[in-house]
């Protein structure tokens, strides 16, 4: 059977990958409702070879839709997706208004599809430094129980949206004019061309980051387990898309770097780019475009008793978001799941 579905901020970065991931993975869509704020309502997108009218969002947008995806800030999930739910619609949502609700399953299909089996209506979509870092870990955590986790991001502009790469085009082509005195960042805090910030969102009362405070809670809601620390450095690097992680895990049991590249090389969604003596490794703009998440630089860390290192990168637009909330559906579907309880 086929759905109903809404893209709710269909306009912005994600909401548009969230419409070429439905075409590109032929989700069985009967309708595709586009909405987004006054201001874009009434401009034109393309789905399935179809010109489409972006509808305005208001309060009975989701009478007679079967799938809402949100991507549209947080204060327009907080407002609507209740409201959508409460209309019989199931809501994946990418924001992290929802993400820590005991109500919500915060899911990664490839690590903890089954929490999608007491949705009450909405599920959370992870933050995509989570996402891309979890897919990886959760086959070593099976195999050998994670300890610790230190994560160092190297977080692409487009994470900040299409107005983020916007600044970083002004300034590099500001600085190739040697134009360096007119460089006013607006949307991050300072300028990004040739630079790097380790801030991303806001600093919290323990001076880290909004940003690295999801990576430690949402990791742990994911696998269910909070045994293990997570210690998170986000820093924002001048790249257009595709987010970079360097991660260093602790484990109870032993695992070589040789059994880690095997159970990684079988483990789903993540494709091993790691041969050292080729020059073989992943990177930002390889991943772009790309279901996977890559994983490379696989090494045993002997500072410590069990320790790895490791390099992953993954495109934050795609299995960061717009990908990995439409493989939710796709799981809704199979478990027929599509309807709020
Ligand atoms: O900057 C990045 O590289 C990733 C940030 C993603 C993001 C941006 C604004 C608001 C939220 C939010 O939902 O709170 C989120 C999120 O957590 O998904």
């Amino acid at each position: 059977d086929s759905f109903v579905v809404a893209v709710v901020g269909a306009t912005g970065a994600v909401g548009r990958e969230m419409l070429k991931t439905l075409e590109a993975r032929k989700f069985p869509v009967s309708k595709i409702v586009p909405l987004a704020s006054s201001r874009s309502a009434g401009s034109e997108v393309e789905f399935n070879g179809e010109k489409v009218i972006v509808q305005e969002l208001t309060e009975d947008s989701f009478e007679g839709i079967d799938l809402a995806l949100f991507s549209a800030g947080g204060a327009v999930s907080e407002e609507y997706a209740p409201l959508a739910a409460r209309s019989g619609c199931v809501v994946v949502d990418n924001s992290s208004t929802w993400r820590m609700d005991d109500q919500c399953p915060l899911v990664v299909p490839e690590v903890n599809p089954d929490d999608l089996d007491w949705h009450k209506g909405i599920i959370a979509n992870p933050n995509c430094s989570t996402i891309q870092m979890v897919v990886p870990l959760k086959p070593i955590h099976d195999a050998a129980k994670i300890t610790r986790i230190v994560v160092s991001t190297y977080q692409a502009v487009a994470g900040g949206g299409q107005k983020a790469m916007d600044e970083m085009t002004t300034q590099v082509r500001q600085m190739f004019n040697f134009d360096l005195e007119s460089i006013e960042p607006k949307v991050m805090p300072y300028r990004i061309a040739f630079n790097c910030l380790p801030q991303i969102d806001v600093f919290l009362e323990n001076d880290y980051t909004k940003e690295e405070m999801k990576m430690v809670h949402e990791t742990h809601k994911i696998f269910g387990d909070d045994s293990f620390g997570v210690s998170p450095t986000a820093v924002r690097v001048p790249v257009y898309i595709g987010h970079s992680e360097s991660v260093n895990i602790e484990t109870e049991k032993k695992m070589t770097a040789a059994e880690c590249r095997a159970l990684l090389s079988q483990a789903p969604g993540v494709r091993v780019l790691d041969n050292p003596a080729e020059k073989i490794y992943p990177m930002p703009i390889e991943a772009v475009d790309e279901d996977d998440t890559f994983v490379g630089r696989i090494r045993e860390d002997n500072t410590v008793e069990n320790g790895l290192n490791m390099w992953i990168c993954a495109d934050n637009l795609r299995k960061g978001a717009a990908l990995n909330a439409v493989q939710i559906a796709e799981e809704l579907v199979k478990r027929d799941l599509v309807r709020v309880p």
